[in-house]
């Protein structure tokens, strides 16, 4: 039978022996000193699941939080200290009684007014921005607000270029170049020997990627070809087509083969909300922008007329889409400045 998390106080408190060798918790030390450690690969309606020990001793546990946590948000990507059951047999349920400080953390908004901020993931350090060349479109604007949202989440874009067998992606790529991004091109339906998949297992060695993206742009293909075995190992449901499909609403980390790195898929976005960016600090995630401003009068909010940006860009010095660019930022500004009206 399930238990229920009214099942578990202090005196349930079972101590797995750790890699030190903890020692049984006597009644006045306090829980989070005994717990053990692990990270946080998916959460669904208040259930997170664990990936703990290491090597031989690796499990999953399942597990909720701790009372004393209070509403402190735990998300995928999260290393967390855990106390109870950490067994990971079927029925066991161990309690996060600590999340450790996070490295990165990829926040989004519902809209660019939204004080409510999702938190995506925690601890990752890459954010790979998957769009289509083709079918559906390329949406620079999306784009270039997962740029932002990555520059401020302290973590490096990687732009994913996929069904290159539907078209050229050269004319993207000398667009997108200014702006020094690094891009990898897939075609997982194109000939064999193009598919590009080793480029971007490249790419993602040794680091904890996000996939971010819009709907229907091939990012469940990718994380399938990349850990083939994802969804099976992570118990999330494969439809009878074996393509895996996450029914829950957030992200779920999975282990690249080798175990040289992570992939966390996220569902389909159709939108990034970027509330939670500073306004003054929208321009500093603009790189091939922002050498542009030197000659703008003093405290430009860069959507004025004085703003010197307009000459720059038409002079040619953003590239091909320096014009685009600069419509998305002053999107960005005019979105984070409602006043003024879009
Ligand atoms: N031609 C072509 N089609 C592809 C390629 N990659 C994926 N597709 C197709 O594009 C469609 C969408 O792919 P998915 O992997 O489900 O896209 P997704 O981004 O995960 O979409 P959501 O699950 O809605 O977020 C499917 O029909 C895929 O077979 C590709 O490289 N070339
Ligand atoms: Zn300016």
């Amino acid at each position: 039978m399930a238990r229920s998390p009214r099942d578990y106080d202090e005196s349930d408190v079972r101590i797995r022996p750790n890699k030190r060798g903890s020692r049984p918790r006597s009644k006045d030390r306090p829980a989070h000193l005994d717990a053990v450690p692990g990270m946080v690969t998916a959460v669904d309606r208040g259930r997170y699941t664990v990936l703990m020990g290491t090597d031989d001793d690796e499990r999953v546990v399942l597990a909720m939080r701790a009372r004393e946590l209070g509403r402190k948000g735990i998300v995928v990507g999260d290393d967390v200290a855990l106390v109870g059951d950490v067994s990971g047999s079927p029925d066991a349920l161990a309690r996060i009684v600590r999340v450790e400080p996070r490295r990165t953390l990829l926040r989004r908004t519902a809209d660019d007014t939204d004080p409510v901020e999702r938190v995506i993931v925690a601890n990752a350090d890459q954010l790979v921005v998957v769009s289509a060349l083709a079918n559906p479109e390329p949406r620079p604007r999306l784009i270039d607000r997962c740029l932002v949202a990555a520059y401020d989440a302290g973590m490096s874009p990687l732009l994913a270029l996929t069904k290159a067998d539907l078209a050229d992606p050269g004319p993207f790529l000398s667009s997108y170049a200014p702006l020094e991004v690094p891009a990898v091109v897939t075609a997982t339906r194109g000939p064999a020997g193009t598919d590009g998949l080793d480029g971007l297992r490249d790419a993602l060695r040794g680091r904890v990627s996000v996939l971010v993206g819009h709907s229907g742009v091939g990012k469940s293909t990718l994380v399938n070809a990349l850990v083939p075995d994802a969804y099976r190992a992570t118990g999330v449901v494969n439809d009878v087509t074996g393509r895996g499909r996450h029914t829950s609403t957030s992200a779920v980390a999975l282990r690249l083969p080798g175990g040289d790195g992570w992939v966390i898929d996220t569902p389909g976005i159709r939108s990034f909300g970027l509330a939670h960016v500073e306004p003054e600090r929208i321009i500093t995630h603009f790189p091939d922008l922002e050498a542009g401003t030197d000659n703008c009068p003093r405290g430009c909010s860069h959507d004025e007329e004085e703003c010197a940006l307009d000459a720059w860009v038409a002079e040619g010095h953003a590239g091909p889409a320096g014009p685009s660019r600069l419509e998305s930022l002053r999107r960005l500004l005019r979105a984070r400045t409602p006043e003024k009206g879009d």
